[in-house]
């Protein structure tokens, strides 16, 4: 069998010595799945990412990436994924070229395979025109657009994106959510999307609601809402989110 994109096995983090940011999670993301990571302000979404990136270290729990330890394997186990951070992180004053060229020479890639591979990613996102403009005169929503190319430069076969559309408006965040859903379909990317805007996430998704750090259902968004007595997935998360609450 293979093995899924992403494996999250009993995994706990706790800052200092407050309450614990994230307590026993285990969830997988399959090749071609788009999972959305539901959860409200504070739920623990990012302080997952941070430990999916290898920004913290996870001191129990495991987290494999294509089956491939990332404790015991991290380089082998981070070349597989491509991240979207919450914050934007391109340099400002380079060009869309230089910014993914940049990255792709970190990531070993050949010259002219990033030359290929960015131009073909930015044609996908209709951003091919905007190459060797600063990116300091793209708006947020191509800007997010770059940020997307770059981090499929080294075709990835998981995608982990934290609230990707935070400060966009409506027809960007609908074009980078619409982008994203068609990467799973076409190519059999994996994702994690992670987000508290439930209009993000389609009928055929997978969902894994997190609150106060600990996983409160996950599975087809279908199954979820018939698990939770719920017509829709807003009422399912209420439910949930409320039953916590109680
Ligand atoms: N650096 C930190 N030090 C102490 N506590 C933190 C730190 N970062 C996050 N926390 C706490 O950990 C918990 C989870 O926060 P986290 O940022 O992971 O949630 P989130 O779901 O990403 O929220 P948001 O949607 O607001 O980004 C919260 O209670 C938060 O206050």
């Amino acid at each position: 069998m293979t093995a899924p994109a992403l494996s999250v096995e009993s995994l706990s983090y706790g800052y200092g010595r407050g309450a614990f940011a994230l307590q026993d999670v285990s969830l997988a993301v399959e090749a071609g799945s788009f999972t959305a990571l539901l959860g409200p302000n504070g739920a623990g979404k990012t302080t997952l990412f941070a430990l999916i990136t290898r920004l913290f270290e996870s001191t129990s729990g495991t987290i494999r990436i294509g089956g491939v330890d990332l404790r015991a394997e991290p380089t082998r186990a981070l070349a597989r994924m491509g991240v979207v951070f919450q914050q934007p992180t391109l340099d400002l004053d380079l060009t869309v070229r230089q910014n993914l060229l940049y990255f792709a020479a970190l990531h070993g890639l050949p010259r002219r395979t990033a030359q290929a591979r960015a131009l073909e990613a930015l044609e996908r996102m209709g951003m091919a025109e905007r190459i060797d403009e600063t990116v300091r005169r793209l708006n947020g929503g191509h800007r997010r657009r770059v940020e997307l190319a770059r981090a499929l430069l080294h075709e990835p076969a998981l995608l982990v994106l934290d609230e990707p559309t935070v400060g966009l408006d409506v027809p960007a965040r609908r074009a980078i959510v619409e982008h994203v859903h068609d990467l799973c379909r076409e190519r059999g990317i994996a994702v994690l999307w992670a987000t508290h805007l439930i209009d993000e996430i389609g009928p055929d998704d997978r969902v894994v609601v997190i609150h106060r750090g600990r996983i409160r259902a996950a599975g087809p968004v279908g199954d979820v809402n018939r698990d939770a007595g719920a017509e829709t997935l807003t009422d399912s998360f209420n439910r949930l989110i409320a039953k916590e609450a109680a």
